[in-house]
């Protein structure tokens, strides 16, 4: 990739860098050479429009990562529609436009895959974005998205700032969420078969039919790509970032059954629901830069794991959230 924009001795604000994505891109950030700007939510909530313009005003960072949002796996996202949909909206455009009003140069908003259409042709080129009815369980959460990507689009074709939008895919990693309830598909197996296996149990019990199937990228992989693209991508469009590959719920259990140890039989749910059937993104636009993500999904979850295990030990991975 060509750099267009250095970080180097430059004020970057990550909001929500508590997350599992914004804390992975602190961690990227520090070989940038730049000066990482962070507020905790008791000092700032991003939901209050004149706090936010407020601290932004007074910190002048020269380059946004908004990689602050309300987050959750399927269940959580059809459960809490009002949350997803009202808390992303005002989050965005409060830290967007509070970011125009202090001249801050260079931001990078991040959405999902799920702000395309359920029957998205697949692989999913960028372009397949607004052509069909979204996915019923994240269609709330799927509008703040696009909705998000719009107002960087918006702002850069009416002031000529320098606003992109990455769309990452399913992500997993260090940090992640593994509330049973409220939580994406591979922090909730990873610690159902982690418990499952220390009490002895026979069986693991996965939502839906496990036929749906997903890609997924570690962590810091993302956040690799997402720093990638701060320095290198200056497009109206947005950039799908992923790894290219999918698999069948089903088979990620039995992966992540494997990289735990949990050696049981794995049951189906039909109760819960399986969402899109599939969400597999064209990730040409950013491999074509020269970008590779560098787990493999097995690496990846023996990564993860081992950061599960060490934490929740130590009593301080996230098991229920708000
Ligand atoms: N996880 C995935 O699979 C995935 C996939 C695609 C895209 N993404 C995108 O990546 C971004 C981060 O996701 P994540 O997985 O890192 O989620 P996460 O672990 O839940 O982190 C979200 C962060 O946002 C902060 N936040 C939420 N509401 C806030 C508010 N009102 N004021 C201040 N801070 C607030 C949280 O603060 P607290 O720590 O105080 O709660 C937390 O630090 C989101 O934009 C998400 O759409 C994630
Ligand atoms: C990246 C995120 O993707 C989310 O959709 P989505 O891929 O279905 O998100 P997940 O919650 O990860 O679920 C992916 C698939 O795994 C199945 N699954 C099986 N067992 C489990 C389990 O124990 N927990 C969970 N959570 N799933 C499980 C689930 O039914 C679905 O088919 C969107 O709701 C968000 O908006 C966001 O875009």
């Amino acid at each position: 990739m060509t750099d267009l924009y250095s970080l180097k001795n430059k004020r970057v604000f990550v909001a929500g860098h508590r997350g599992m994505v914004g804390s992975a891109i602190v961690r990227r950030l520090k070989d940038e050479g730049c000066e990482i700007l962070t507020a905790s939510r008791s000092e700032l909530d991003l939901r209050d429009q004149s706090g936010v313009r407020r601290w932004i005003a007074e910190r002048k960072p020269d380059a946004v990562v908004l990689a602050a949002a309300k987050v959750g796996g399927i269940l959580a996202n059809d459960t809490y529609p009002a949350d997803f949909l009202y808390e992303n909206l005002v989050i965005e455009t409060n830290v967007i436009e509070a970011s125009f009003r202090s001249e801050v140069g260079k931001l990078i908003f991040l959405g999902s895959s799920c702000i395309y259409p359920k029957f998205a042709p697949q692989p999913i080129p960028e372009d397949a974005l607004l052509t069909g009815p979204l996915e019923p369980t994240n269609e709330w959460y799927a509008i703040a998205k696009i909705a998000g990507l719009k107002l960087c689009q918006a702002y850069r074709r009416q002031h000529g700032v320098d606003y992109i939008s990455a769309m990452p895919t399913n992500l997993y990693g260090p940090g992640d969420n593994f509330d049973l309830e409220k939580s994406h598909v591979i922090p909730a197996l990873m610690r159902k078969a982690h418990e499952a296996k220390l009490a002895g149990e026979k069986q693991l019990t996965i939502w839906g039919s496990g036929t749906p199937k997903r890609e997924f990228l570690h962590v810091d992989d993302a956040a690799d790509a997402m720093v990638s693209l701060l320095k290198s991508y200056s497009g109206d469009g947005h950039v799908n970032v992923g790894s290219g590959e999918d698999i069948a719920i089903l088979e990620l259990a039995k992966l992540v059954a494997s990289v735990v140890g949990f050696e049981g039989e794995i049951r189906n749910d039909p109760t819960k629901p399986d969402g899109t059937p599939r969400k597999l993104m064209d990730v040409s636009r950013l491999f074509e830069t020269g970008w590779r993500p560098k787990y493999e999904l097995k690496t990846g979850l023996e990564d993860a794991y081992a950061w599960f295990r060490e934490h929740v030990e130590k009593g301080e991975a996230r098991l229920n959230v708000a």
